[in-house]
């Protein structure tokens, strides 16, 4: 068996419902879905999108083995042989669109859409949303962060409290994505090309009958990286003092020392502390790594202490995002076919924010060419081309009517990207380091009011006069 075949890593109802389109004989008939989340996380303004490569990964290794048959043969569902036939033959044979990773998204607009045989769609809905929930999730968190250490390094350490193996790698990229430098997981590093560091753990001092000795013999072992964790005794009175002598020493054969890291204790007392024994000790270059359950805030409030950190070990609190451990992504049909044609369907709840936007759409970013920032995200009818033609745009809020507005000076960009088209990848996944760098120019993209991680101004996402309309007249054909 293999840890990593996915075709089976859905929910137990798609397989039921697969089974009831075979046994109806509807299983080929077209559908389309859409996923968005509905509520940004961390009262952050905007979340990064992540997990696409990995979908790709999953589609593309989609078929069901002898085993995965095997074992659904076995269910209490007792589904027919011709059933599992079909799935014999299965492969993904629709178009998936996607925005690319590392683009700034916003509640209730599609990041993937998935056309396809309902048959297939509706088997991919479990997986699509793990992968996108949580990279997605992460990468949010990692840009936060990155927000209050903009001229710091930053380094994931999370692997050893991360939900498992899958979350610690895909993780570490997400973080890296959203500007992270480095991950201690020396596998996401060989996986994706991310750089690694580190440093060493109390064992090794423990390991030795005292400190000095223990930091020597690292050096040693180590001239060119050395990194000295200061705090296992007592920081101020002996590790920061012994971390100068090893670092002397290492000076006397040419070499300088990386940076000393403190794990514990008041950080910005004890970094101000080292920052002045090393800079007297002629030891400027030294740079001091901090860790210890580290999240923006906590770096936002040691910052306003003066501390004197120059890189940031972040575990715990970004790789489980701790303070809010879901986004609510989901995935929902938005249009079926009909003798032939594309229906547009809606999904109604008695919580508004839960009723689905209908039909097939595109999203677009407004960019106001004046400023050449973003002024809005437009959903729209895919068939509709107003903004493709550059017409003057009707920006409007249902829920406040008076926050109107007519643009007319502006470009379009439509977000979402063809990545499977007829089964077939038609999208070549950017470089890592390429999508790193299209965050960052995502993130120029728009006013700092939306960017500040407190209180951050809402930013606009309106649906098209016409996608609103539809809306309306499917509340209404079904509210009767
Ligand atoms: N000056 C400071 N201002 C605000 N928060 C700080 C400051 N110094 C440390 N912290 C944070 O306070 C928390 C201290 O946690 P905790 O009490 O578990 O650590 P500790 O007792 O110093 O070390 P240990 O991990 O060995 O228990 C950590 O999240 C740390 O990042
Ligand atoms: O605090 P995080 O943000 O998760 O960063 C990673 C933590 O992992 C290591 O601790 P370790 O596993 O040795 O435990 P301890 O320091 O809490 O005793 C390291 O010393 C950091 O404190
Ligand atoms: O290299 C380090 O210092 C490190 C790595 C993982 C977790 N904590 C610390």
């Amino acid at each position: 068996m293999s840890y990593s075949h996915l075709t089976l890593h859905t929910d137990k109802y798609q397989i039921n419902m697969m089974y009831a389109h075979w046994v109806q004989g509807s299983l080929n008939k077209k559908a389309v879905f859409e996923a968005y989340f509905r509520k940004l996380p961390f009262g952050n303004g905007y979340a990064v999108f992540a997990g696409l490569e990995r979908i790709v990964d999953y589609i593309r290794q989609l078929t069901f083995s002898d085993e995965d048959i095997h074992y659904l043969r076995q269910q209490e569902e007792r589904y027919k042989e011709g059933f599992l036939d079909e799935l014999k033959n299965f492969r993904f044979t629709g178009n998936i669109h996607a925005v690319p990773e590392g683009t700034l998204v916003f509640p209730n607009e599609p990041l993937i859409r998935v056309e396809a045989r309902i048959f297939e769609a509706q088997l991919i809905e479990t997986a699509l949303l793990n992968f996108m929930n949580y990279q997605t999730l992460i990468a949010t968190k990692a840009s936060r962060i990155k927000q209050v250490a903009a001229n710091e390094t930053l380094l994931e350490f999370g692997t050893r409290r991360a939900q498992e193996a899958d979350a610690a790698v895909w993780g570490a990229r997400a973080a890296y994505i959203a500007g992270f430098d480095a991950t201690s997981n020396l596998r996401a590093g060989m996986l994706f090309g991310i750089p690694t560091k580190g440093t060493h753990a109390h064992a090794w001092i423990q390991d030795h009958d005292t400190e000095e000795e223990a930091f020597q013999k690292f050096a040693e072992a180590l001239p060119d990286q050395v990194s000295l964790l200061v705090d296992t005794y007592d920081s101020v009175k002996s590790g920061i003092p012994n971390a100068i002598k090893t670092a002397k020493l290492l000076e006397q054969q040419g070499k300088r020392m990386n940076s000393i890291r403190i794990d514990s204790g008041d950080l910005a007392y004890i970094s101000k502390q080292a920052r002045e024994m090393l800079d007297r000790a002629g030891l400027p270059y030294v740079k001091i790594i901090a860790s210890n359950d580290i999240d923006e805030n906590i770096i936002i409030n040691l910052k306003a202490q003066q501390a004197k950190i120059d890189v940031w070990g972040v575990g715990t609190q970004l790789i489980t995002a701790a303070d809010q451990p879901s986004l609510g992504g989901v995935y929902k049909l938005v249009a079926r076919e009909k003798k032939g044609a594309y229906e547009p369907v809606i999904k109604i709840s008695g919580n508004p924010e839960k009723v689905s936007n209908p039909g097939i759409k595109e999203i677009y970013r407004i960019i106001n060419k004046e400023t050449g920032k973003a002024e809005a995200d437009y959903i729209a009818q895919s068939d509709e081309t107003d903004v493709r033609r550059g017409k003057p745009l009707k920006l409007f809020d249902p829920l406040q009517p008076y926050k109107n507005k007519i643009i007319t000076n502006y470009e379009g960009v439509p977000l979402l990207k063809p990545i499977y088209i007829d089964g077939e990848l038609v999208y070549s996944l950017p470089k890592l380091e390429d999508i790193r760098r299209f965050h960052q120019e995502q993130l120029q993209l728009f006013w700092p009011e939306y960017l500040r991680i407190l209180n951050p101004e809402l930013y606009r996402v309106n649906l098209s006069p016409a996608s609103w309309a539809l809306k309306m007249k499917l509340i209404q054909k079904y509210n009767g």
